[in-house]
C-alpha cells in the first residue's frame, strides 16, 4: 500500500528516452514530493524538455519507471496522464493568436474535478481579466506566459510542469512570474520547473536537480545553492 508519508508524489527511475534512433535520456532519476517546487536545471540540450514530455506521455519511445501517486504511468497515453492530474505549460506557450484571452481560457478540457473557475483564475492573474477581450497576438510576452499558465489550471491539474516560463522576459516580468509561481505553491500545487536561470530558480524553489546529457548529476537543496553557485555556473555554461 502507498505510504503517503514516505512515498513521493512523483518518482522517476531510470527513465530512458529516444527521438527515433537518437537516445537522449540516459537514465533520469529524481522525485518530487507533494507541495514541493523542484527545478530541473541544465544547459541547452541537456534533456529537460524531453523529460517533461516523457512525464506527460508525449515522448513516443520511453522506458524505465514513472510513478505518480504510487501508480506506474510509463505506458499511459497523454490523456490518461492528464486525468491523473498532471499538466504541462510548454516552452512555446501555445496561445491561440486569433482567439481572445477569454476564449483561450475556455479551451482547455476539464480532465478532473477541481479545475479553477474563471473567477479564481482572475484572482491569481488580475491582468488577464483586464485583457479578457484582447487577442492572443496582442499580448506582451509576460501576459502570454501568464495566460499559458492560467490555462493549465483550468484542467484540474494539481501537478504543474512549467517549461522555462521566464525565457525571453524582462527582469521585472520574471519577478512577476516568480510571484505567481510562489502563489501557486502556496495554494497547494506541486511544481516541476525547467529553468536555465538558477538565480531566478533560487528565489522560489525548494530543491534543484542538475541535468547533464540526459541524466541527473546532482541534487542541490535551495539553501545550498549559493554555496554551489560557481560549480553550477560551470555546469550551466553561464
Ligand atoms: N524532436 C526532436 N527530434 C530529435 N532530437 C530532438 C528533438 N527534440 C530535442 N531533441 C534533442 O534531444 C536533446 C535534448 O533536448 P531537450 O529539448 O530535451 O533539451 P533541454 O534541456 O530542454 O534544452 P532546451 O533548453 O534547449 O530546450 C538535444 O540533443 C536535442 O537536440
Amino acid at each position: 500500500m502507498l505510504d503517503a508519508a514516505s512515498e513521493p508524489l512523483l518518482r522517476v527511475s531510470n527513465l530512458q528516452g529516444h527521438y527515433g534512433d537518437s537516445h537522449v535520456l540516459h537514465g533520469m532519476n529524481f522525485e518530487v514530493r507533494e507541495g514541493e517546487l523542484v527545478t530541473l536545471l541544465g544547459r541547452n540540450g541537456a534533456g529537460k524538455t524531453t523529460t517533461m514530455r516523457a512525464l506527460m506521455g508525449l515522448l513516443n519511445k520511453r522506458t524505465g519507471s514513472i510513478t505518480f501517486q504510487g501508480r506506474e504511468t510509463i505506458s499511459l497515453l497523454p490523456e490518461a496522464i492528464g486525468r491523473l492530474g498532471l499538466a504541462i505549460c510548454p516552452e512555446e506557450r501555445g496561445i491561440f493568436a486569433s482567439l481572445s484571452v477569454a476564449e483561450n481560457l475556455e479551451l482547455p478540457p476539464v480532465l478532473r474535478p477541481g479545475g479553477l473557475t474563471l473567477a479564481e483564475v482572475h484572482d491569481i492573474f488580475p491582468r488577464l481579466k483586464e485583457r479578457a477581450r484582447s487577442r492572443g497576438n496582442q499580448l506582451s510576452g509576460g501576459e502570454q506566459q501568464m495566460l499559458a499558465i492560467a490555462r493549465i489550471l483550468r484542467t484540474g491539474a494539481k501537478f504543474l510542469l512549467l517549461d522555462e516560463p521566464t525565457e525571453g522576459l524582462a527582469p521585472v516580468i520574471v519577478e512577476q512570474i516568480g510571484a505567481v509561481i510562489t502563489d501557486l505553491k502556496r495554494r497547494g500545487f506541486t511544481i516541476l520547473l525547467v529553468e536555465q536561470n538558477f538565480h531566478f530558480a533560487a528565489t522560489i524553489a525548494d530543491r534543484h536537480y542538475v541535468v547533464e546529457d540526459g541524466t541527473v548529476v546532482d541534487m542541490i537543496p535551495n539553501d545550498q545553492i549559493e554555496a554551489n553557485a560557481g560549480r553550477l555556473a560551470t555546469f550551466l555554461g553561464v
